[in-house]
């Protein structure tokens, strides 16, 4: 379940630069269940401004469905902040369709308030990818507004002058550390991108990582990356078995006047059931998705 009670999925979260019309074009026909529109770091100093009017064009005239559409911001401490979030503020009077303003940088629960007063009734989500905001990642999570956090690796590694590695060790506690803070206030949260788009195997060993420890889903660069993403973060068939299985020897259990089953060798309490109907009410988002 997500911030609201919905099992809206969030598996594949696909960055695309709000400067690249083409690009913009051609999301209306990926798989990618949300979109971050960017106005940060794929955007070029040169193409700030005009990113801003060409992506705020296409939010009021293009079908992304149901894909969810999240508009990520330049830092109030740039001199594009305020205009970016003015410039959407409008564009969504005139009819842009925005799920969220993402913000990037977070360090404090303050960071938010700065930028909520200045784009009213829109959810907030927080980019996660600085020291300070790993250490303050709880109280930034607890912001009424914060619907959801996104891992941004690349930042992050800077600032801990960490190297890559492909069991992300260096990255461990921050990523663990988000994952509390968002899990305790009910937020979504999203996995960092993987950088090297062309290495399908390396991907699906961070994303299958990312689903085990239990993020919502990946943030992605490339269309070629979405199919592995969406795999890896949509609950296996086996999973959707069993979870049948646990809720019907539950179902019995319960006549039979007994508080655990036995399912495969192993003890179903109630506590396995409530997993098992997100799973199931996760499948079939997806399946309603048809991708
Ligand atoms: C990485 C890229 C620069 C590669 O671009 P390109 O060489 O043009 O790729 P292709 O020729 O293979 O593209 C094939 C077609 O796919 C379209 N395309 C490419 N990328 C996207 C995309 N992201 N969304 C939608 N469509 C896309 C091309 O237009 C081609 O279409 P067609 O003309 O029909 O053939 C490029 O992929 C890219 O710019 N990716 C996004 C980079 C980005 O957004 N970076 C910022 C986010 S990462 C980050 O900042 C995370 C965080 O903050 C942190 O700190 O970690
Ligand atoms: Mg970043």
């Amino acid at each position: 379940m997500t911030a609201h009670g919905t099992s809206r999925p969030y598996r594949s979260v696909l960055y695309i630069p709000g400067s690249k019309e083409r690009a913009l074009e051609k999301a209306t026909g990926l798989a990618c269940d949300a979109i971050i529109f960017d106005l940060e770091d794929a955007v070029a100093v040169d193409e700030k401004v005009n990113a801003r009017a060409i992506l705020a064009k296409a939010l009021k005239e293009a079908d992304y469905a149901a894909r969810a559409r999240i508009v990520r911001v330049n830092g109030l401490d740039t001199e594009w902040g305020r205009d970016d979030l003015r410039a959407f503020a409008a564009a969504i009077r005139e009819g842009a369709k925005v799920d969220a303003i993402l913000i990037p940088k977070v360090s404090r629960k303050s960071d938010l308030d700065a930028v909520a007063d200045l784009i009213p009734g829109v959810p907030l989500w927080a980019m996660m990818e600085t020291a300070l905001g790993m250490l303050n990642a709880a109280e930034i999570a607890s912001h009424p507004r914060l619907e959801g956090m996104v891992m941004g690796t690349n930042d992050l590694a800077k600032e801990l002058q960490s190297r890559f590695r492909a069991d992300r060790l260096p990255m461990m506690a921050g990523l663990g550390t988000c994952l509390l803070a968002a899990k305790a206030f009910g937020k979504i949260i999203v996995d960092g991108v993987y950088n090297a788009f062309k290495d399908e195997d390396g991907l699906k060993v961070e994303c299958d990582q990312g689903r085990d420890m239990g993020f919502d889903g990946k943030t992605l660069i490339h269309p070629a990356q979405l199919e592995i993403a969406n795999a890896a973060f949509a609950p296996s068939a086996a999973e959707i078995d069993l979870a049948q299985r646990q809720i019907a020897a539950f179902d019995e259990a319960e006549k039979a006047g007994l508080g655990v089953a036995v399912v495969d060798g192993k003890i179903v309490e109630n506590l396995h059931i409530v997993t098992a109907r997100q799973i199931l009410a996760k499948a079939e988002a997806i399946a309603a998705l048809g991708n």
